[in-house]
């Protein structure tokens, strides 16, 4: 379902992204000064890219509603199953109320369906009931491996699809129909992510394309540029 903005506000479509802090020199002063923006932003949660820095961005989310987003086997995904269960669990346990977790690629690639099955198995099993999100970097996938990838998520219960870690290239606007048809009709979300170029601006296209979520760490930027957006056409129309 795409999203119809003529029927929010501007405080709405902040819950329509994550806001990321990936960077491997992050500081615990950037990580705090990233939950006060996503706060001030009305984002739907922080995403940072390991279990470590949970218990202080869960401090400084505390008594919103933003959720506390960490990455799992980020950002390569090629951890044993085990490994990324006990992240997920460690998690889980300090805080963390969604996780967006790293899909081993090279299995996709030579159709290792079983181990692909029981590691989105494994890890929904250790998430307790958290979110789930994974990661299947459809930069790397060809079409059919997309639909596999969607159709596997869907399969283990996991919440949504996400298209990419944000280390390599975005989705491609095909690409990001072609998940959401693939999960059409499924309890499945789609986050797209990845969204830098040419413009981080385009998040307002996938989401009229089909993504319920966009994670990125320019969601600041994006969310004020909203008004030069509809300005432009680029959004049709949002309440004020
Ligand atoms: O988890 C991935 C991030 O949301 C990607 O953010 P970025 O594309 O702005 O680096």
């Amino acid at each position: 379902m795409s999203v119809d903005f003529t029927k929010m506000t501007k405080k709405d479509v902040g819950k329509l992204f994550d806001y990321a802090s990936l960077a491997k020199d992050l500081t615990e002063e950037q990580v705090r000064n990233g939950c006060k923006e996503a706060i001030k932003y009305n984002c739907k949660a922080f995403c940072y890219s390991s279990s470590y820095w949970t218990p202080v961005v869960k401090e400084e989310l505390e008594g919103t509603d933003l959720l506390i987003g960490a990455g799992i086997g980020f950002p390569l995904g090629q951890q044993t199953s085990a490994v990324k269960a006990f992240e997920a669990e460690e998690a889980v346990k300090m805080g963390a109320t969604v996780l967006d977790n790293c899909m081993n690629v090279g299995n996709m690639k030579e159709k290792k369906y079983d181990a692909i099955k029981a590691e989105f198995k494994d890890y929904v099993s250790a998430a307790g009931g958290v979110l789930t999100k994974m990661i299947i970097e459809c930069c790397m996938l060809t079409d059919e491996e997309i639909k596999i990838a969607c159709e596997l998520c869907v399969e283990a219960g996991i919440d949504y699809v996400k298209s990419s870690t944000g280390h390599y290239a975005g989705p491609t606007m095909e690409q990001t129909v072609l998940m959401r048809d693939c999960l059409k009709g499924t309890k499945t979300k789609l986050k797209v992510s990845g969204v830098k170029a040419p413009k981080p601006q385009n998040a307002y296209a996938y989401l009229m394309a089909g993504a319920e979520l966009i994670g990125t760490q320019d969601a600041p930027m994006i969310i004020d540029s909203l008004d030069l957006m509809r300005e432009v056409g680029i959004v049709p129309k949002y309440q004020g």
